[in-house]
């Protein structure tokens, strides 16, 4: 399997000869960060001022100039007023773009008002996909930067992998596909010269600049231009939270195994934690008033430093049971403040598969860092990455990053790794599994990664296949503790599984029945293919029901939109692939739809685990195709099974049946506990034996 992340970061971003442009436009791009550099000592309370200075991208990218505005025009779609649903009809992408209204100008501020959208009439542009549709991320056909005029002059297309007429976000260089003259190369969408008077000299600017343009001559091939919007950065927005659910107390009863030599006792409070005054602030803002199982023996064991390998269920904390060791350490040990340097060297590092997820991890990082002098930073394929860079070089003591930009940032002599103390793999066993752990065996032979004896390595995830428990080794000191709320593997038992038999010919029908029926809660469907998710999203559009995707052909801007108008109910249906499968927290998803049962258990489990979550409820139905999922059968029993679910008298026919006995993957899934027990036997494990794979068809990240 390959990673997306890897094809975008490594092949995409690299820039091209005429990267000369690009230092131009970096130039324009500095931040502003007051702060001086100094050694704040334990780092204790630092006044939330001084913390938002220490967040350039808290709101802070600049002091925002645009560059290539886009005029409005009574053609104009406007696409931040729009979500991102699909959109029929003429195929036509509109172009130029003005925004504003008041909404829009917000939602820019500080940030680049987007040129070079270009008036690129799809029908007529070789580049478009097959004829007519106009639909969104319609079917794949990639644009190709040799055909675009414009495009070349100003090498800014970068095989954006888009069908025609898609309507959802735009990359604005890659779109704007003739008139060069408006988006017109990076200066078109410009606008981030910061107001770095404040801090480091002009000498020290113009070598990293300097840095940046070498590096990028250094590269070949296309490169990526998008850069994320800042995230909100007003108190409230932070700390926005959902309400936990009726059964989050349920949680208590949930057993819990810990193995391994001498762990230290769980804590039952907060309290017990004996965390700073300002974590503490920073838990009760974000509404946590009590200990989830995963938090309640995570905690002290981090906090003692010791190895770990967590596993818990979907939605149960997982994130905030690493994320707060983390802080307290460093909180208590004291951490340098940023710094602008051309090398930051964070105390910790955590690695997630998708895009999507680290971001979400890195906004938990800000929100319990807030108020202290911790700088979180992440960095991500699919985004430019001189933006990357500069979020980095501003001060980071925290680097959340998906693996291809990781190694990329390391690689670039950005982050140097002499001062790592913790290593966290969120979503552990994909981390492991063979489509990436060549980045994660790279990134730990890296010659300044302290071993292992060294670091502290922790492991979070709600699936555990025994062969990756066993791969893991290589990451762990020998004694780590392995703590399993539940059983490895489990299913949310908040979730309440349906399993319906439909033939393939069916699904569109029985879909559209289904999601009609359902009106408007937020529904998240998956399927086993990128161009099935557009097709899917663009059925569903027909129907009247507003609907976005989020895939990996899709750019990452549009991922982006895509998310935002799901979670802002924009859009009540997300049909995604397995890139959405895992760690999302989004509010109130109320039903997880497998218009395609995926290939591995583990990804069911956790797409399933989109809804449900944190104490609430939600609902689950899968579409089995009796001639494709068979497969799957019969550990779609035992998960349905333990988790007290109703399992369908002609699935457990289908599971016992010799065809479905004959394609069990046995006991890889439903580890009862810690492969160190003699779990499948004691067999070594190397690299090379490593087998666990993904199967399907969308790439990460
Ligand atoms: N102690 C707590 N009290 C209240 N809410 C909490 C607590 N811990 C976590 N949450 C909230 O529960 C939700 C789910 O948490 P999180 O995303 O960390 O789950 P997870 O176990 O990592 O899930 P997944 O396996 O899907 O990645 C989040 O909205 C988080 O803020």
């Amino acid at each position: 399997m390959c990673d997306e992340d890897w094809d975008n970061e490594l092949a995409t971003e690299s820039q091209p000869p005429f990267a000369h442009n690009i230092g131009k436009m970096d130039n324009l791009n500095k931040e502003p960060n007051n702060n001086n550099g100094e050694i704040l000592g334990r780092g204790e309370d630092v006044n939330e001022e001084s913390n938002r200075r220490d967040h350039p991208s808290i709101g802070g990218f600049g002091a925002r100039r645009s560059f290539g505005t886009m005029k409005d025009t009574g053609e104009t779609i406007n696409k931040r007023n729009q979500p991102s649903t699909h959109m029929f009809g003429a195929g036509r992408t509109f172009g130029r773009r003005e925004e504003n209204n008041e909404d829009s100008q917000q939602r820019n501020s500080g940030f680049s008002r987007r040129g070079g959208f270009g008036e690129g009439n799809v029908e007529n542009d070789e580049r478009g996909g097959r004829g007519g549709r106009g639909v969104c991320g319609g079917f794949g056909q990639r644009r190709n930067a040799e055909n675009g005029d414009g495009v070349q002059t100003f090498g800014n297309s970068f095989s954006s992998r888009r069908g025609f007429g898609h309507q959802t976000g735009g990359d604005e260089n890659s779109r704007g596909s003739g008139r060069g003259g408006r988006g017109r190369g990076f200066g078109g969408r410009g606008g981030y010269r910061g107001g770095d008077d404040d801090f480091g000299s002009e000498s020290e600017r113009a070598r990293l600049k300097l840095d940046e343009d070498k590096e990028g001559a250094e590269h070949t091939g296309p490169k990526v231009t998008y850069v994320p919007p800042p995230p909100p950065d007003t108190e409230d927005a932070i700390f926005a939270h959902y309400q936990t659910g009726i059964n989050f107390d349920k949680y208590d009863d949930i057993l819990v195994d810990v193995s391994g030599s001498d762990p230290p006792p769980a804590i039952l409070t907060f309290e017990e934690a004996a965390l700073c005054d300002t974590l503490n602030r920073n838990i009760a803002k974000a509404g946590y008033s009590k200990l989830t199982p995963v938090q309640k023996y995570s905690i002290p064991i981090i906090l003692a430093g010791r190895d770990l390998m967590a596993c818990a269920q979907t939605g149960s904390g997982k994130t905030a049971a690493f994320l707060l060791p983390i802080l307290a350490h460093m909180m208590r040990e004291g951490v340098a403040a940023s710094q602008l340097k051309s090398l930051q060297e964070p105390e910790a590092i955590i690695v997630a598969p998708t895009r999507e997820l680290i971001n979400q991890i890195y906004l938990e990082a800000r929100k319990f860092a807030y108020g202290t002098c911790v700088r979180p930073v992440v960095v991500y394929g699919g985004t430019q990455t001189g933006h990357s860079i500069r979020q980095i070089l501003y001060g980071c003591n925290i680097l959340c990053a998906t693996p291809g930009r990781l190694i990329d940032v390391i690689s670039r002599q950005k982050i140097g790794l002499s001062k790592l103390k913790c290593l966290v793999l969120d979503e552990a066993d994909r981390m492991l599994d063979m489509g990436f752990n060549p980045q994660m065996l790279k990134l730990i032979e890296f010659p300044d990664m302290p071993s292992k004896e060294k670091r502290q390595t922790l492991m979070f995830s709600a699936t555990y296949p025994i062969e990756v428990q066993k791969f893991a080794a290589h990451f762990l000191k020998e004694d780590y503790l392995f703590v399993v709320v539940g059983q490895v593997g489990g299913a949310c038992s908040d979730v309440h599984q349906t399993v319906l038999q439909v033939d393939r010919y069916d699904k569109k029908n029985k879909l559209v029945e289904i999601l009609q029926c359902i009106g408007n809660e937020r529904s998240l469907v998956f399927v086993d293919t990128k161009k099935k998710a557009d097709y899917i999203a663009t059925i569903l559009c027909q129907e009247h029901i507003s609907t976005t995707s989020i895939h990996g052909d899709r750019e990452q801007r549009e991922r982006e939109e895509a998310l935002g108008d799901f979670r802002s109910g924009k859009c009540h249906v997300l049909v995604a692939t397995n890139v959405a499968a895992r760690g999302l927290d989004i509010e109130n998803v109320q039903h997880v739809i497998n218009h395609d049962l995926p290939r591995e258990i583990e990804e069911y489990v956790h797409r399933i685990g989109r809804t449900g979550r944190c104490g609430n409820t939600g609902k689950a139905i899968s579409f089995f195709d009796s001639n494709f999922d068979t497969p799957v059968a019969r550990s779609l029993v035992k998960v349905l099974s333990d988790a007290n679910q109703e399992v369908p008298a002609w699935l457990e026919e289908i599971a016992f049946s010799s065809h479905g006995i004959n394609n069990y993957r046995s006991g890889d899934v439903f580890a009862s506990t810690d492969a160190r027990k003699g779990h499948s036997g004691n067999r070594n494990y190397n690299t090379e034996q490593y087998s666990h794979a993904s199967v399907d068809e969308e790439t990460w990240g």
